[in-house]
């Protein structure tokens, strides 16, 4: 056993090898070590090697996929090895095969795989400046194939797809951190990707896929296909044919763009505070990943986008019908990987029901739709046809199925006549066992007389031994127990193995009928998986539909003009997740490609400027994506693309300070903008002196203001930069505004276009708790900061050291509020007052020195 486990497992040496013994996948030496310690199960030992214990842990085989889970969550591939024959102690080993090998890009196990994104086994290929990546979410059969040029536009296609492995030629590294596996530099060719699909497809009409023309894409999809063939070891119908298709570039937003706007969790890392969270409100696993396609990629074809807004429109036009149709779309459940299941003889009974239900479910959906036009019209084609496999599905399949098929019980009664024969005679047994027992006791006369059965010897007659002895002669004595004797008859033999044979028959004939079910779900599968296409885009659209009326968006208008006005704009996770009891402060914004096209916006620290920055920038992106916005109104010029500098910290573990991160982003920005882009820029400068940091600062604001058709929102805590309208028309102002209430700074969130008049520092390090000493002595250091000049004047008449002046000044300020305070307490007739205005007085004065 062990020749035979160490010839497979060298075939398999980059993988673990659950090697299957019995009701354990066994692992040995270090395959053991590592699961052990990742899984947290027991190390023991079985024989030896060299003298040497031989490592050996195991788990359970009705539990594997949670033990595989976390070893793919790991990093690790596992070669799964089956047992291909029923064990036979005669002669050596049983004949044992690897089925699969379990890979991070080829999971399809529901419990093994996020329900709302795919993941992606991405192939990608470079040629000098050129790429081509090939893109298999294999738990659905979808593919992307794409091709570009250029560093940021390829790792900005890699931040959308979000692989979960990547295939690389040897001599190339991986931008983003996930396995990578290299399944022959040799692989990689538009050659091999031909062979291949003539292969498993039986394709001849090579150039329909749009290939020909796309070589660097084809030869990544021949890595694809040949890792699969290396993997899978199975049948790939589900898989759709891999066709380049041309798509406008759309709106490009960087990698970095998107971790600062925090797409799929906030800078922190919460999922929860991350826009995808707000946005998705689908009710389906297929609207779930489709909602993500849309938002990832952003339109720029308007037309396309018309088509989409008007689809929304319409269900928020008939909220009724919006409402039926959500509730029958809970009922659908993930046709597209139950069906890749079924496809690839991994399902469980409750995938064919699943998908029973689901199919079902969709003659409602298209009535409900009735004739609609536009997308729907698509969607609704999309949606007919399957009326008959559903039905059959569901007349053949019970309501609630058994959790394995080795449980038997699958196929509902009536469907078959011959299981029914079978599944009879099984049940029968009962009866035929009563009747059989009535009679023998008859005829022995024994009353005690008992049929039994037990797994060791199967059915037998029981007597006591007091009366065995008046057995008859045809029993046959087959166990002698203390108290009792166990006979066998040729008739109860008999009946025994029909019995057995019955049932062993009704299994085959039920897994027969499941197969048959499952090859004519393998020839519809086109059909159903554009079915389910279509349940997801029907999905977003009543989900953008559902955020419009619960969370009040509106339709913006993208237009091809320059013009971006925003009337009462919102930032829709922050409004959200506001917790205090202040409304979220809607805000405005105007600005145009040409003449308004830089805003300066200053104010404290909390002030609001990032929230209202980013709620700008989500309402162009979103307006782009077919879902309505965060606004009372949108007018939103076409941007084709998306680029943001924000504080968002260090990248330590990348050894890049901030200084570093804030001028390569800002590098980015500067070199790849172009007409009609969008620039966030949240602070810059900040992680230098203060005059490097001015500087830059203000040269690159002035790069930005002469960029043609480039809009330009700037925070600054640098004030001098508020003199930037003066020289550029283009440019102008704008602050949060704060109030200042009882010395303290109260934060009003409202955006106006005039500059800060100061910057609140100091109270807002106050309000955070730093000691009374500290900030006292910081409005002593800001005074002497503030009033420098005064003070050097001052101090060279009395011949004074500046900080003795600025001390002098700051004891004169004190001296004259308390003068001012002892005035106040002189004009107090306290016999004149009521208790309650005299309690409210004294609160006053108390508060004013404790300022
Ligand atoms: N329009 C608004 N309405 C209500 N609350 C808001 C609004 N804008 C911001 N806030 C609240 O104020 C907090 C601070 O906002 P934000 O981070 O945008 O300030 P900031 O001016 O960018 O601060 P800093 O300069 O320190 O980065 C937010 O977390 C939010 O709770």
């Amino acid at each position: 056993m062990m020749q035979q486990y160490l010839s497979i497992k060298s075939e398999y040496a980059d993988c673990l090898l659950f090697y299957r013994m019995g009701d354990f996948y066994e692992m040995f030496f270090d395959d053991a070590v590592q699961a052990s310690k990742i899984l947290d199960i027991t190390l023991t030992k079985r024989g030896k090697a060299n003298g040497d214990d031989i490592p050996m842990a195991g788990v359970p085989w009705h539990q594997a996929e949670g033990y595989l889970a976390r070893l793919v969550a790991a990093g690790k591939r596992v070669a799964v090895c089956e047992q291909m024959e029923p064990p036979d102690g005669s002669k050596g080993p049983v004949r044992r095969e690897v089925v699969r090998v379990v890979t991070s890009g080829t999971l399809t196990e529901a419990e093994l795989l996020d329900h709302a994104r795919s993941a992606p086994l991405t192939a990608c290929v470079q040629r000098g400046e050129q790429w081509g990546i090939a893109a298999l979410d294999l738990s659905c059969g979808h593919w992307r194939l794409l091709e570009g040029v250029g560093a940021a536009a390829f790792e900005e296609q890699m931040a959308i797809l979000a692989p979960a492995e990547l295939l690389l030629p040897a001599a190339d590294e991986a931008v983003v951190d996930v396995p990578v596996a290299r399944p022959g530099d040799w692989s990689f060719s538009a050659a091999v990707a031909r062979e291949q699909l003539e292969q498993h497809f039986g394709i001849s009409d090579w150039q329909s896929l749009n290939l020909e023309t796309h070589p660097l894409a084809a030869a990544a999809t021949g890595a694809v296909l040949v890792y699969l063939v290396q993997t899978q070891k199975c049948t790939l119908s589900h898989l759709q044919l891999p066709v380049f298709i041309e798509r406008g570039e759309g709106m490009r937003i960087d990698m970095r763009s998107r971790r600062n706007l925090e797409l799929y969790c906030a800078l922190n890392g919460d999922p929860k505070a991350g826009m995808i969270a707000v946005l998705d409100e689908s009710c389906t696993p297929m609207g779930a990943r489709l909602l993500r396609q849309w938002i990832d990629a952003p339109l720029t074809d308007l037309e396309q986008l018309r088509h989409r807004q008007d689809a929304v429109q319409s269900l928020v036009d008939d909220r009724d019908m919006l409402a039926a149709l959500r509730s029958r779309l809970s009922d659908v459940r993930d046709i597209e990987r139950m069906l890749t299941r079924i496809v690839l003889g991994r399902a469980y009974p409750r995938d064919f029901r699943g998908l029973a239900d689901s199919l079902q479910a969709l003659p409602e959906l298209y009535t409900l739709l009735g004739d609609r036009s536009g997308l729907y019209a698509g969607i609704i084609k999309s949606l007919q046809g399957l009326e008959s496999l559903a039905a059959g599905l569901d007349q053949a399949l019970v309501a609630t199925v058994p959790a394995q098929f080795r449980d038997g019980g699958v196929i509902r009664e009536g469907f078959d006549a011959e299981l029914d024969r079978l599944r009879g005679l099984a049940r029968d047994a009962g009866d035929w066992l009563c009747r059989y027992e009535a009679r023998e006791r008859e005829r022995t006369g024994l009353a005690n007389l008992r049929v039994k059965y037990n797994k060791v010897f199967g059915y037998f007659i029981e007597i006591s031994r007091a009366q065995a002895r008046e057995a008859p002669a045809d029993y046959v004595r087959k166990q002698t127990l203390v108290n009792a004797e166990r006979f066998i008859t040729d008739e109860l033999h008999a009946f025994e193995s029909e019995i057995l044979g019955a049932q062993d028959a009704a299994m085959q004939r039920e897994e027969a009928l499941i197969e048959s079910l499952r090859q004519q779900l393998c020839q519809q599968a086109a059909a159903i998986q554009q079915a389910a296409r279509a349940v997801a885009s029907l999905d977003v659209l009543a989900c953008f539909a559902f955020l419009a009326i619960r969370y009040r968006y509106v339709r913006p208008q993208v237009h091809s003009g320059r013009a971006l006005q925003i009337v009462g704009g919102r930032h829709p996770v922050v409004e959200r997740h506001l917790k205090s009891k202040e409304p979220f402060v809607a805000n405005d914004t105007h600005m145009d490609m040409k003449s308004r096209r830089f805003m300066l916006l200053t104010g404290p620290n909390m002030g609001g400027k990032s929230t209202y920055m980013r709620q700008v920038a989500w309402i162009v992106w979103l307006a782009h994506t077919g879902c309505f916005v965060a606004a009372d109104e949108a007018r939103i010029p076409l941007t084709k693309r998306l680029f943001t500098r924000v504080g968002a910290g260090d990248e330590l573990a990348s050894g890049r300070s901030t200084f570093m991160v804030e001028m390569m982003e800002t590098a980015t920005i500067l070199n790849q903008m172009e007409p009609r882009s969008l620039v966030i820029v949240d602070e810059i400068g900040r992680g230098t002196s203060t005059w490097d940091g001015l500087a830059i600062a203000w040269s690159v604001a002035e790069r930005l203001i002469t960029a043609p058709d480039v809009l330009t929102l700037f925070a600054t805590h640098y004030h001098e930069l508020t003199e930037l309208p003066d020289t550029w028309a283009a440019a102008f102002n704008a602050s949060v505004t704060v109030r200042e209430w009882n010395g303290s700074v109260i934060f009003m969130h409202q955006v106006v276009e005039d500059a800060a008049d100061q910057s609140y520092g100091i109270a807002v390090a106050q309000l955070a708790g730093l000691p009374r000493e500290v900030v006292k002595r910081a409005r002593e250091h800001l005074f002497r900061l503030e009033h420098g000049s005064e003070l050097a004047a001052e101090s060279g008449k009395n011949q004074l050291g500046l900080f003795a002046v600025a001390e002098k000044r700051q004891q004169e300020a004190e001296l004259d509020g308390l003068r001012q305070l002892r005035e106040k307490i002189r004009q107090i007739d306290v016999n004149d007052m009521r208790p309650l205005d005299a309690l409210m007085y004294l609160d006053n004065l108390v508060r004013e020195v404790k300022q």
